[in-house]
């Protein structure tokens, strides 16, 4: 399994494993860093096997340190994968229990780590949490909604430095899953005049969106890769384009809501095919701001537009990819806040 190695590569500070067996609760929680503060621990709540959680967790628990870094937060970086229970989570009851188990099971970690919604975890399950537990970010945030303004806003603010101008009218933009992230972005570039691709695992989904907006087309998720277009927006479960898609692509940048869209080295593939990567961790970073802030979510995403330009600026200047650059942007934060030594900052998590 090699899961101490895969933490000790990525500098993992813990990850726990919680159980209660009447309400089905089985998760992996995952902390990366907290040298910034307390990690912000996104929730998710898929069908995934034991091992799948667990690497989720140490994965995705990675990204919110680099997030939260880059986004200027005093949080570090943790992530909660649950299992599905064998009951499943239809009744609402059910449901309830789960989250509030979990948030039972969090208490004794309150000083380390914050839940706040991933995939499959609404605000109201967040709430039940906090029925428990005041370690919640984000039960009064629609952190989708928002994170999916800010992904549009950090799209155009990459689409300076890769296609030479941040207006999307008439640019072709293909999307890869239009859940909750997927779809507040294709209206918002629908209604700037982007010319939108969708496809989904749920085809009825895409095909309902593009009967909303007008124009927009419908091809299936095989298909989408090799559709001509000038962005490709990956919004879906992770990992959704392989080494293997990349000499198929026929964008100029990638810049999405998913974590993690490119499997492991995916980043070098990407730069080799002439492409422009925003990373997941910069563009799509105004959720987690809104929920962790008093910044609307208009704020909180001119803050990914912010950053996105400093990093395409820096990118361009010394002539790195930006996915190296924010990371070391993140990493040399943490580096510097860190070696001011333990101690909570004056205004308290809401950089
Ligand atoms: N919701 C948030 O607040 C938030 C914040 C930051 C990042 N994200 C990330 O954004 C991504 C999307 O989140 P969401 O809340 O929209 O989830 P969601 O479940 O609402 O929607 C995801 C959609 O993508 C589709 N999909 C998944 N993988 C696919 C693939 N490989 N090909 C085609 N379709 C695929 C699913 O069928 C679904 O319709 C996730 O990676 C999530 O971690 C979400």
């Amino acid at each position: 399994m090699q899961i101490f190695e895969e933490m000790q590569s990525r500098g993992h500070e813990s990850l726990t494993l919680l159980h209660h067996a009447p309400s089905g609760l089985k998760a992996a929680l995952a902390v990366h860093s907290t040298v910034l503060g307390p990690a912000i621990a996104g929730v998710r709540l898929r069908p995934l096997d034991e091992l799948e959680a667990l690497r989720g967790a140490l994965a995705l628990s990675e990204s919110l340190t680099l997030k939260a870094a880059l986004a200027g937060l005093n949080y570090g970086g943790g992530a909660c994968v649950l299992l599905l229970p064998d009951q499943g989570v239809d009744d609402p009851h059910a449901r309830e229990a789960l989250f509030r188990a979990l948030g039972r099971q969090v208490r004794p970690l309150e000083s380390r780590v914050v839940l706040t919604e991933d995939i499959g975890v609404t605000p109201a399950d967040i709430a039940f949490v906090a029925q428990e537990t005041p370690a919640t970010l984000g039960v009064n945030t629609d952190t989708s909604s928002v994170t999916g303004y800010g992904v549009y806003r950090g799209m155009k603010a990459a689409a300076r430095f890769a296609l030479g101008s941040e207006s999307m009218r008439g640019v072709r933009v293909a999307i890869l899953g239009v859940g909750a992230v997927g779809r507040t972005l294709a209206e918002h570039l629908h209604r700037e005049g982007a010319r939108l691709t969708l496809a989904d695992h749920r085809p009825e989904r895409a095909q309902a969106l593009a009967d909303d907006l007008d124009g927009a087309a419908v091809v299936g998720t095989a298909e989408l890769f090799d559709v001509p277009c000038d962005i490709l927006a990956p919004c879906g479960y992770g990992h959704s384009i392989r080494s293997a898609d990349v000499p198929r692509l026929q964008c100029r940048l990638i810049a999405g809501g998913e974590h993690h869209p490119l499997s492991r080295n995916g980043e070098a593939a990407v730069k080799e095919a002439g492409i422009v990567y925003m990373p997941d961790f910069a563009i799509n970073a105004a959720g987690l701001i809104a929920a962790a802030t008093a910044l609307t979510p208009e704020q909180a995403a001119e803050r990914v537009y912010g950053t996105v330009l400093r990093i395409g600026t820096v990118a361009e200047q010394y002539g790195k990819p930006p996915h190296v650059v924010a990371r070391r942007m993140a990493e040399r934060r943490i580096d510097l806040i860190g070696s001011l030594g333990t101690g909570t900052a004056l205004q308290g998590r809401s950089a």
